[in-house]
């Protein structure tokens, strides 16, 4: 079965002659939560604004829904819903009909029993009747995705949905989209927080300078890349590294307590067993051991790096 979203070789050169986005493909599944992960620049917004119809591609397609968004963009648009980046609301306006006003706007008829349904989800109910200019950021952000929910979109797009939100607010629209998740709404959400992509997203897609990276499974991804530090802390500080160990990459911190080990969890042989015992023979004594997963944020740095420097070679 085809994906809900399927774009193929997308590409956007703006007027200025900047190169936005280079034969962009990628599929994604209708119910999933895709994380689009990118420095600032990387083409994030442009792709999320092309698939909405809001910028026109030079080249490529995107369907939505099995509709391509140029020739069948009614139908396409219908599926969609979009929460931009800037909080953009008619400040005199009650909750209630800023909402009604936003599915009239899609051409859906009215129907307040599922705006209610909405508005309660996203705990705004109590709120309808007052202004929008009343409300707390938090509570703004959440009009703006009551409004995009208003016409029962299939797909909804996260533009930087918690971009300079305290943690607090953060956790909550965290929670707001689990709660999408389970009516089956497909996702995609655009952050720099990497923290925020593993928290919530099935798959993450990389982008820098305008070119998709990677898409993978979040959890593939921290396999594949997520190398793992061994700290082993040791009963008497070491002057050196012993010669015995040396080609393993072992790192001796400054006060020569510690010895940091880089490995990958995954391969057939660690050496951390090997590392113990040439330790043992060589009759330092081990105090403690410990392993960190290197986080996602880390292995993002490393893929954007890695591409850097495949430009400058
Ligand atoms: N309307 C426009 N006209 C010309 N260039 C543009 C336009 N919009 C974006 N760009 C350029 O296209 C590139 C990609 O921008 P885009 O906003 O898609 O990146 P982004 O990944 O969303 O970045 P951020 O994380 O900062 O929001 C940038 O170089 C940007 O300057």
């Amino acid at each position: 079965m085809a994906g809900i979203i399927q774009i193929d070789n997308l590409s956007k050169e703006y007027a200025g002659g900047t190169r936005a986005l280079s034969n962009v493909s990628m599929e994604i599944e209708e119910g999933e939560i895709i994380a689009l992960l990118g420095p600032n620049g990387a083409g994030k917004t442009t792709l999320i604004s092309i698939i909405c119809g809001l910028v026109v591609p030079t080249g490529g397609t995107v369907r939505v829904g099995g509709h391509d968004i140029r020739t069948d963009w009614r139908a396409a648009r219908r599926l969609i819903g979009l929460v931009p980046q800037e909080i953009a609301l008619e400040p005199f306006e009650k909750v209630i009909n800023s909402v009604r006003f936003t599915r009239g706007l899609y051409g859906g008829r009215p129907d307040d029993a599922y705006l209610e349904k909405v508005l309660r989800s996203l705990t705004l109910w109590d709120k309808r009747n007052a202004m929008t200019r009343e409300l707390s950021g938090g509570m703004k952000r959440r009009v703006l995705i009551a409004k995009a929910l208003s016409h029962r979109p299939k797909v909804l797009f996260l533009d930087e949905p918690t971009a300079g939100v305290d943690v607090a607010l953060r956790r909550e629209m965290w929670q707001v989209v689990e709660g999408l998740r389970k009516d089956g709404v497909t996702i995609i959400l655009t952050t720099h927080y990497l923290e925020e992509a593993e928290e919530m997203a099935d798959r993450i897609g990389v982008i820098n300078k305008g070119q998709l990276l990677l898409v993978k499974p979040k959890d593939e991804l921290m396999g594949e890349f997520g190398k793992k530090t061994l700290t082993i802390e040791m009963d008497e500080p070491l002057d050196a590294v012993p010669a015995e160990l040396a080609g393993r990459g072992l790192i001796l911190s400054q006060d020569g307590r510690r010895i940091r080990y880089d490995y990958d969890s995954r391969a057939e042989r660690t050496g951390i067993a090997r590392l113990l015992g040439d330790l043992a023979r060589q009759g330092l004594t081990v105090r403690d051991v410990s392993t960190r997963q290197s986080s996602l944020e880390e292995v993002f740095i490393s893929l954007v790096e890695d591409d850097r420097s495949e430009d400058a070679a």
